[in-house]
């Protein structure tokens, strides 16, 4: 089996819903190579909480199996998080069915998720090495049905504010142009990990030099060394980090510099204006490129992957690969 699911940007490309049918019911997820839980909304949560958004009900689906002994608990990076218990559901992506997958189902929720009522929980499609599901751990939609799959692999088509589509099991060369270049991955994290080799800024010289990245399509923003982000913000008039707002800010009529990450010996460039995130005030807007201080790693999140089409590459050698879209 094969297939398309389409993603819908929320407000600012901050994230990135696609529609999921868990029991038959059908919830917008955020699809989140960050991470390995496939959780929800459910009806196990306190009602205040539920409204607003779709909710998955056990009880009311005919294929729904409890795992009573398995719980979940799991945090993000920015501090939000969600827990519950745990069934065995049927679970169809576009046309992509697991008929057994583990649905985590939330009694709780913190607060941060539930102001984004279009979000009804999360699809995690990072390594099920850390999947939180305990004492038995489970596995991610992805790896649920990867041997079904023509290709162990799905790709990423994010646009800038508007709709694009995750496949599953193949590549659809219509979605690309030029070619794909790939890196080899690093799953020791459980995470989508790969060695970025350099970058530019603008029209600037490439600098060679290597950090630790990561692809996350659950981060809305692209996170790197502060050398490279001051570099960046350098070339800025106006440009200031901004300790109230927690990152560096630009002025809004700003004409950015586009920022290129040497990837697989290639050149990946973000245009300029992906790096004006969002309006502060009347005339600061927040920077799309910010530090990645005490994250461990980049994280190219989606200001950067909404520029390309990307591949991730379940096989026995996992790798990433990025192409211009
Ligand atoms: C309210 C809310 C908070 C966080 C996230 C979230 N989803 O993916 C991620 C990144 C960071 C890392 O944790 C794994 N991938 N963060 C989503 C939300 F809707």
């Amino acid at each position: 089996q094969q297939g398309e699911v389409s993603n819908t940007p929320e407000a600012h490309d901050q994230s990135y819903l696609c529609p999921v049918t868990v029991g038959g019911q059908t919830l917008n997820l955020d699809f989140d190579t960050g991470s390995a839980d496939l959780w929800v909304y459910s009806t196990l949560m306190p009602t205040s909480e539920q409204r607003g958004h779709s909710v998955y009900n056990p009880d009311s689906s005919s294929s729904s199996n409890a795992q009573s002994d398995n719980s979940w608990t799991i945090q993000y990076s920015d501090g939000s998080g969600a827990s519950g218990t745990v069934y065995a559901d049927k679970v169809v992506v576009g046309s992509v069915t697991a008929t057994s997958q583990a649905v985590e189902a939330a009694t709780s929720v913190s607060s941060a998720f539930i102001k984004e009522t279009h979000n009804d929980g999360l699809l995690g499609l990072a390594f099920s090495s850390i999947n939180t599901v305990q004492p038995t751990q489970q596995t991610t939609f992805f790896d649920t049905v990867k041997s079904t799959l023509a290709k162990p692999l799905f790709t990423a088509h994010l646009k800038k504010g508007a709709p694009g589509s995750y496949d599953f099991g193949y590549i659809d060369t219509s979605k690309y142009t030029g070619s794909i270049t790939y890196a080899h991955v690093d799953t020791s994290n459980g995470l989508w990990e790969f060695t970025a080799s350099g970058y530019a800024v603008g029209s600037g010289s490439t600098v060679a030099t290597p950090y630790d990245s990561i692809a996350d399509t659950g981060t809305s923003l692209l996170y790197l060394p502060t050398e490279i982000v001051a570099a960046y913000y350098g070339e800025v008039n106006g440009a200031m980090y901004d300790s109230s707002q927690g990152g560096y800010t630009v002025p809004c009529d700003s004409n950015l510099p586009d920022f290129v990450a040497i990837i697989g010996g290639s050149r990946h460039t973000v245009p300029g204006s992906y790096i004006n995130y969002a309006p502060i005030s009347e005339t600061s807007c927040f920077g799309g490129i910010q530090a990645n201080d005490g994250i461990g790693h980049s994280v190219f999140g989606d200001v950067f992957l909404k520029s390309q089409f990307v591949v991730f590459d379940g096989s026995n050698s996992p790798r990433v690969g990025f192409a211009k879209q």
